[in-house]
């Protein structure tokens, strides 16, 4: 344990509180990291393809649940949750992608002043180490590793190209100037492995910083209007640990409500349920909880695929590939490539993400995933601005119950409508001369449902969470009732609390989330700093 009394305790080594932790060391700061979860170092998590062995796995994922929802026949999701240092970057599926400028001018539109693109680009670039070299939009020489993929089958250059045939324009990068078009995936990876946020933040931070494992925060400790430190459980002892300045609380969309509402900060009623005094009453604690829903086209196709190199002697080869020559499948993300389109006239930015796959899946008696045994390809269909919210409660004043995530994914008829939109074109790019001649048949949804309604029924039966939630703590003016936290961060109504995590979105951007949250965690960094040491935050990163 730090000899010292820290300056501050950082809640959470994800995404965010990896990034977060390891900047303030960096500018001086005695911080301590309690982590609930165990290290990273572990080839389950560092080898890329190993995702499938560890999502749904307690000793890597908190395997929550949500309740049932009713518009996807009342099914429970999983909802999981990264449970190692690194969090979610230490099992996610690796797409590198920061979302389109407009999500976060939007951001600034709705009373997150200081969180448009132009302000945030500085924390993206400087994040990372992007292979592809640095321009004014890209950043080499962070703690990010951002690579091209390695795991390349010809049937995804047929794919980009049949994306140009059906209309949509080739990106050059998208996360440069515009995240719209079709280009290969990058993945938060070096030399074929995955580069969690842990392994670029917290491998060779700064002395300042200690790090504290499987220790899970209970509560907040709060006195006379500030938050002096934390209760925690380690090795089987519960603790109180507290710290100079303050606690940043970064444990992810779904915990962070959860141990606010543990430490009194919540919506009152909710509170009270549970037996829990409240300190201080926040409505929106909780509230606002968005998620990107998908539903997937998958094909059967006449090419090599993954789903071949899965097998045989093929397998044994992708095991050389990756000891030898860092490629191959067993380097492969979630996905090969992506396009960001527009399903209709008249939006903003594009609302539809199609995310290929020179592999597929199929759902087993049990629920669970496992590659098909042919030659397959999937295209996956996400709704990137989805018109439905959810919350996340208290299941009981227990602090190791799951939280309540209640989500209505298909609660509104037009986003089922864009999803079905989305179905459409990512068939229709697959009728294009560049990769009909590889595809033998259409698996799901299957050719037989043809109109719009026979999709919709798809969608509705088909689409699951894309596992990015957020927005549950969120930024906003003082004026909104339900904003929980200030554009600085700080919690309204407390000193010393800051939350730096995707629990802090107001809405949703339309890409995969990693990104976004480590460009939080970043940047809280100098708010806080600004906090604590008066420092100007228009002059940081
Ligand atoms: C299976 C999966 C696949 C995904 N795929 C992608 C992808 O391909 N690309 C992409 O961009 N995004 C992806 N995401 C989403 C992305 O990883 C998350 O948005 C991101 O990690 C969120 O960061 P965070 O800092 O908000 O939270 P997290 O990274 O979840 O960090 C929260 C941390 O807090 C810790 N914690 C929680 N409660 C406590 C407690 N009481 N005490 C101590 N510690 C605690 C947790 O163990 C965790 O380490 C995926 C997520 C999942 C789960």
């Amino acid at each position: 344990m730090m000899a010292q009394r820290p300056d501050i305790i950082v809640i959470g080594g994800g995404s965010a509180g990896a990034a977060c932790a390891s900047r303030l060391a960096d500018a001086g700061q005695k911080v301590l990291l309690v982590e609930a979860g165990k290290s990273d170092k572990d080839i389950r998590s560092r080898v890329p393809a190993l995702m499938a062995n560890i999502v749904q796995t307690p000793d890597f994922d908190w395997c929550y649940r949500a309740e049932p929802d009713p518009s996807v026949g009342g099914r429970p999701d999983v909802w999981p949750a990264g449970k190692r240092l690194g969090g979610g970057s230490a099992i996610n599926g690796m797409m590198f992608i920061r979302g389109h400028q407009w999500d976060y001018d939007h951001w600034a539109e709705l009373g997150a002043t200081g969180w448009d693109y132009e302000s945030c680009l500085p924390y993206f670039r400087r994040m990372e180490d992007n292979e592809r070299g640095p321009d004014k939009w890209r950043g080499t020489g962070g703690p990010i590793a951002v690579s091209e993929i390695r795991s390349r089958y010809s049937v995804t250059e047929d794919w980009v190209s049949a994306v140009q045939e059906a209309g949509f324009p080739r990106s050059p990068d998208l996360n440069g100037e515009k995240a719209e078009g079709v280009d290969f995936i990058q993945l938060s990876q070096r030399s074929g492995l995955r580069w969690s946020a842990a392994r670029g933040y917290l491998e060779k931070a700064s002395p300042n910083l200690e790090i504290m494992l499987e220790a899970q925060v209970q509560r907040i400790v709060i006195e006379n209007g500030r938050a002096t430190g934390v209760k925690l459980r380690h090795n089987g002892q519960i603790r109180t640990l507290t710290a100079r300045h303050g606690v940043v609380l970064s444990a992810g969309a779904l915990n962070t409500p959860r141990l606010l509402m543990l430490s009194g900060i919540g919506p009152g009623d909710e509170l009270r349920k549970h037996g829990i005094d409240t300190v201080i009453a926040l409505p929106g604690v909780g509230q606002n909880l968005q998620e990107h829903s998908a539903t997937h086209l998958v094909n059967a196709v006449d090419t090599h695929t993954l789903n071949d190199d899965s097998r045989g002697l093929s397998a044994v080869k992708q095991l050389l590939a990756l000891a030898v020559k860092r490629s191959g499948a067993l380097t492969t993300g979630i996905g090969h490539a992506q396009a960001f389109v527009r399903s209709r006239e008249g939006l903003s930015a594009p609302n539809i993400q199609l995310a290929f796959s020179a592999f597929a899946f199929d759902v087993t008696e049990k629920g669970n995933l496992a590659l098909r045994g042919e030659s397959s390809v999937s295209t996956l269909v996400g709704l990137m601005r989805p018109s439905s919210r959810g919350s996340v409660t208290l299941r009981s004043g227990n602090p190791d119950a799951a939280p309540k995530i209640e989500h209505i994914l298909l609660g509104d008829e037009d986003d089922v409508l864009q999803l079905v939109e989305g179905l459409q074109i990512a068939r229709a790019v697959m009728a294009q001369p560049a990769i009909a001649k590889d595809v033998s048949g259409e698996v799901r949804p299957g050719e037989e449902l043809e109109s719009a309604e026979a999709l919709s029924h798809y969608v509705r039966a088909a689409t699951i969470p894309m596992y990015h939630p957020v927005g549950t703590a969120k930024i906003g003016s003082k004026a909104d009732p339900m904003a929980v936290v200030d554009a600085d961060l700080k919690l309204y109504g407390l000193e010393g609390l800051w939350v730096a995590d995707a629990s802090v979105m107001p809405t949703i951007p339309a890409g995969n989330t990693n990104a976004t949250a480590i460009m939080i965690g970043d940047k809280a960094s100098d708010h806080i700093l600004k906090a604590v040491k008066g420092r100007d935050i228009s002059q940081a990163a």
